[in-house]
């Protein structure tokens, strides 16, 4: 359904989803590579806006999340921009680091190439265990 002033409106009026959660996507603000996609609650989204550091609401660990807090691979968030009915954001970032918690620079390191297929399509980054102990 057509909302216009969450549309075309200047006012920030995020569609939280039943749990209370927008997707945040995180893209380098160079060369536009998408890094991983977090979940942010109405706190996180205010802490990533005043601190311009990329937080985030983990659910599998129910916390509020710094993203970096462990590893020190945060991300400075350049510009934030939010889509026309306002229920999906994207964090233009500098990265200080790599992000995946795997050891790639992006989570999105596997192809799709058949109905039950991946293909692994980047090089490693890093090594994780020398990060995350
Ligand atoms: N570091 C990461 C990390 N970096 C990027 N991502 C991406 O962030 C997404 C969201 O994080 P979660 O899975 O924790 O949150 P969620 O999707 O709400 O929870 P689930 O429903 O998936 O269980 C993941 O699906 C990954 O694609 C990461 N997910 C998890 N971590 C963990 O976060 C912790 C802190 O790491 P740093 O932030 O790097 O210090 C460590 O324990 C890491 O293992
Ligand atoms: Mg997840
Ligand atoms: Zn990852």
């Amino acid at each position: 359904m057509s909302d216009p002033a969450r549309e075309t409106g200047t006012l920030l009026d995020v569609k939280y989803d039943a749990n209370g959660l927008v997707p945040a996507i995180v893209q380098d603000h160079e060369s536009g590579e998408i890094l991983m996609m977090g979940w942010m609650n109405e706190g996180a989204l205010k802490q990533t806006l005043e601190t311009k550091l990329a937080s985030f609401y983990s659910r599998s660990r129910q916390k509020f999340w710094i993203k970096g807090e462990s590893s020190g691979n945060t991300q400075e968030v350049v510009e934030a921009r939010i889509d026309c009915d306002q229920d999906t954001i994207i964090l233009k970032v500098k990265s200080n680091g790599p992000c995946c918690h795997v050891g790639y620079n992006s989570c999105f390191y596997r192809k799709i190439t058949g109905p039950e297929s991946l293909e692994t399509v980047d090089e490693k980054a890093y090594d994780p265990s020398e990060v995350y102990k």
